[in-house]
């Protein structure tokens, strides 16, 4: 089933003069449970197209459909409604989460907006979230600020998965840990998908991450939609120059090719 579908999405930007085609008449479709990886160099326009459908900012043009409605119509308490199915992960929680915040308060908030669960209900559905994403219950008084980068980024994702969200927009949101942390939170987020069927669009610069998680990669370079294919055919037989300068800048990348 498609669960969303981005048509002819187009954005510029004018700062100082100079004009910025950040998105040229991008489209794709992610189906229910897939993980598709975008990827692209530094300024492609991976973090544009998630801005806009994340609503933070507007497209100039285009359309996208998100479970069957004209998700970028939505507007008002309708929108606020309809955002519990569409999450995001940012690379830099911290600057995500008001920094004096508990680990509590961080997942009390969506419980309560999205009316997911009653006050007296949600302390159990925390200690859940928090069991769920490998954490001990007794983090619910931390500072978000206390804890380390990888736990930061497991409450984040618990958050995200707090309101029942059929999709997940992951905005780099690996790429400041360590190798070691960053292998645990990918296991996590598969494992999370084959237990809720929760898409991910996974933006990332980074092909070694992208193979280990994505079913599809959409390549981009300067705003547009060059390649797109199973993560086997874009990694093994890239068609475009952006996509074989990626590859070429992850040594063993394609020797190390899971068997799917
Ligand atoms: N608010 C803005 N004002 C002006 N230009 C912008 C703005 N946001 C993005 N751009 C420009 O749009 C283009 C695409 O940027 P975008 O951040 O989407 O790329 P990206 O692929 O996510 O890059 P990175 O991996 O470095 O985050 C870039 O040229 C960028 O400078």
């Amino acid at each position: 089933m498609t669960l969303l579908a981005i048509k002819d999405l187009s954005r510029h930007f004018s700062s100082g003069g100079r004009d910025v085609t950040a998105l040229n008449e991008v489209s794709l479709t992610l189906s229910a449970g897939e993980t598709l990886g975008l990827v692209g160099a530094s300024g492609s326009g991976k973090s544009t197209l998630a801005r806009i459908l994340m609503r933070l900012i507007p497209a100039d043009k285009g359309t996208i459909r998100f479970e069957d409605e004209d998700w970028l119509a939505l507007s008002g308490a309708e929108l606020r409604r309809r955002r519990a199915k569409m999450q995001m992960v940012f690379q830099d929680v911290l600057g995500a989460f008001n920094p004096r915040a508990t680990v509590a308060s961080v997942l009390d908030d969506p419980l309560r907006i999205h009316g997911i669960a009653p006050k007296a209900g949600r302390p159990k559905e925390i200690a859940a979230l928090l069991d769920r994403v490998g954490l001990p219950a007794g983090y619910t008084t931390r500072s978000i600020r206390e804890v380390s980068g990888g736990q930061r980024q497991r409450i984040a994702i618990a958050r995200a998965i707090a309101t029942r969200p059929s999709l997940i927009v992951l905005d780099e949101a690996v790429s400041a840990l360590d190798v070691s942390i960053r292998g645990k939170i990918l296991e996590l987020l598969v494992e999370l998908q084959e237990e809720r069927g929760i898409a991910y669009l996974f933006v990332s610069h980074d092909l070694a991450v992208l193979r280990a998680v994505s079913h599809r990669i959409a390549v981009m370079d300067a705003g547009r939609l060059v390649e797109s294919g199973t993560a086997r055919q874009v990694i093994e037989t890239p068609r475009s120059p952006a996509a074989r300068a990626l590859i070429a800048a992850v040594p063993r990348l394609v020797t190390g090719m899971p068997e799917k």
